[in-house]
């Protein structure tokens, strides 16, 4: 069964951003947050990341739209490593202009500056103009701000010459706007230095703007627009003395707000009325005005407009000579000023907090980073060390259990090796045959060829021996001229039998190719038992059998008892 589709279901992710995007299209700021926050939340539990790079930048614009800086900046600063991850830098550059009219708002006008830079390249990188003509916009309203009101100008006429290029009429209603804006402010400065000449030429240039964006904003079919730049027109056409066109304008701009909801808007024309009739000495009616539109900005809760209203009221108070409340409203707005520094300090201290955070956090990743890549390294290294222990250990043992001269092993290697065979022997049952080997009057080959042949005899003789017996078996050297081999699972004939053939090699070589006139022989003396046998035991036997070997005229095998498994142990022969 289906489940029924609730009519207040969260729509869909990508609805939520096509409602937003809308949003944004009608100047609809604070709509466009909540759905932009909606998304936001989804886009992160569903870990789409695409739909929380589009979510994030929506809120930057509606933020910094809204005046809410410090979220604006919080949604730039966690979408622009992810922008710069995609390499996608038009809308990095769009990101960071928003960010910098946050940071204008914040009064931090250095940051505010990195970033509208950093958008210049970024627009430059990616070549957009629309992106460029934006950042320079941008760089104006910067330079506004720090009171450089001709820079400002020549930033935005710039902007404003490539919007035209572009035949983009969004963006040349927002340079229009805003270069008559900033013409207005300087026109603001010039009259409060008395400098007439430069008012004058400022008004001028901002009337002119101002016409030419109320063109664009009734084609634009955009009422905020149109009524925005109704009221500053008006206000530009007040302060030049043209009260009546002024008037018009600003009651068509307050009409036109109220009637799309736009009620601050709606607040901002009552402000710009109440100054011309300031202007023009009506002061009663001024302050009437005023005191209805503080009304209502305290009851949107709008700060900067109930300010606004009160340094209004102060300044049509004192021009009536009512200094009592002059004085009232210039303390409320003196407190209002003060309280939203102190928020602004407050903001900025987040700012840096979170920076310091996030600076901190970057510096423990890159730590673990290093840490993980030292470990690494200190594994490999340890386990280079450990490799490098094992073969000298590996070389160790050669050396301490093999004879260097013959390569077998040692008297140690018989000591570590035979009670092993030994104990083999005694679990099996098998026989153990121990063969000692001694080379003839060896001292005669020393004496007669040299020391240096005497090795070669025993090297050889070696190799005879080791190519003569099988795997298991043992060989080593004892010393001087003495071997031992150790036959495993080997009954007493094949071992007397193996113990001839090596005998016979030893006088079959061809030791005249050694040394001219050098002839070798080995005697041999074997020892066969059954287990349980001493190693020691063993031994003696065999070499008392060698001695016996020895004593019975050299070259020839002994064996040392003859090996019977039932019959009782019995001595040498
Ligand atoms: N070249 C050489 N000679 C060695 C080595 N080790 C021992 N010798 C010599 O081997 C000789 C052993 O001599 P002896 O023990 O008298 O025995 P032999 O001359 O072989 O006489 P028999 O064993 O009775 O047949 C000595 O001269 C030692 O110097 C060695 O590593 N190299």
């Amino acid at each position: 069964m289906k489940n029924p589709q609730s009519p207040y279901a969260t729509p869909p992710l990508d609805e939520l951003l096509r409602q937003a995007e809308d949003a944004a299209g009608r100047d609809e700021h604070a709509r466009g947050i909540e759905l932009a926050l909606r998304a936001e939340a989804l886009a992160r539990e569903a870990h789409d990341k695409v739909s929380l790079t589009r979510a994030l930048r929506l809120l930057v614009m509606f933020n910094s739209r809204e005046g809410l800086a410090e979220q604006a900046i919080a949604a730039g600063q966690a979408v622009l490593p992810m922008l710069r991850e995609a390499g996608d830098d038009a809308a990095r550059a769009d990101v960071l202009c928003d960010m910098a009219m946050a940071f204008l708002d914040l009064g931090l006008n250095q940051e505010a500056l990195d970033h509208v830079s950093e958008s210049v390249e970024a627009a430059r990188a990616c070549g957009d103009a629309r992106l460029l003509c934006l950042a320079y916009n941008r760089i104006g309203l910067a330079k506004a701000h720090l009171g450089r009101f001709e820079e400002a100008e020549r930033f935005l006429a710039e902007s404003l010459a490539m919007a035209r290029e572009m035949g983009s009429e969004e963006e040349t209603y927002r340079a229009l706007t805003n270069l008559g804006v900033v013409a207005s402010d300087a026109f603001d400065a010039c009259e409060s230095r008395a400098d007439v000449a430069g008012a004058r030429e400022a008004i001028d240039r901002a009337k002119r703007h101002g016409e030419e964006a109320l063109i664009l904003a009734r084609t634009s079919g955009n009422a905020y627009r149109e009524a925005l730049t109704l009221s500053n027109l008006g206000r530009y056409l007040g302060v030049s003395g043209q009260d009546k066109a002024a008037f018009v304008l600003l009651d068509r701009a307050r009409a036109l707000a109220l009637e799309h909801g736009h009620r601050s808007l709606g607040l901002a024309c009552e402000g710009n009325r109440a100054e011309l009739l300031v202007r023009l000495g009506r002061h009663d009616d001024a302050i009437a005005i005023l005191n209805e539109a503080l009304g209502g900005a305290q009851e949107l809760y709008a700060n900067s407009m109930v300010q606004d209203m009160h340094r209004h009221l102060y300044l049509a108070h004192k021009a009536r000579g009512d200094f009592a409340e002059a004085l009232a409203h210039h303390e409320r707005y003196h407190a209002l000023t003060r309280e939203q520094l102190e928020q602004r300090n407050d903001a900025q201290s987040r700012l840096m907090m979170n920076r310091l955070e996030l600076d901190q956090a970057r510096f423990g990743a890159e730590r673990s980073r290093m840490e993980a890549e030292l470990q690494r390294v200190r594994a490999e290294q340890m386990a280079a060390e450990a490799e490098r222990l094992q073969a000298q250990t590996r070389e160790l043992r050669r050396y301490v259990l093999a004879d260097p001269l013959t390569g077998l092993g040692n008297r140690r290697q018989v000591e570590r090796e035979l009670p092993r065979l030994l104990q083999h022997s005694a679990r099996t049952g098998e026989p153990i045959a121990a063969a000692m080997l001694d080379l003839d009057h060896f001292k005669r080959v020393n004496d007669q060829h040299g020391h240096a042949v005497g090795d070669a005899v025993l090297t050889a003789t070696a190799d005879l021996f080791r190519a003569r017996v099988r795997g298991g078996d043992l060989i080593a050297r004892m010393g001087g001229e003495e071997f031992l081999i150790v036959f495993a699972h080997a009954s007493a004939a094949w071992a007397r039998e193996a113990c001839e053939r090596l005998r016979q090699a030893v006088q079959d070589h061809d030791w005249a190719g050694v040394s001219p006139g050098l002839a070798v022989t080995v005697s041999i003396g074997l020892c066969v038992r059954a287990a349980p046998v001493e190693a020691t035991q063993l031994i003696e036997q065999a070499d008392a059998a060698l001695y016996e070997a020895k004593k019975g005229g050299r070259n020839r095998v002994v064996v040392a008892d003859s090996y019977d498994p039932g019959a009782p142990q019995q001595r040498l022969l």
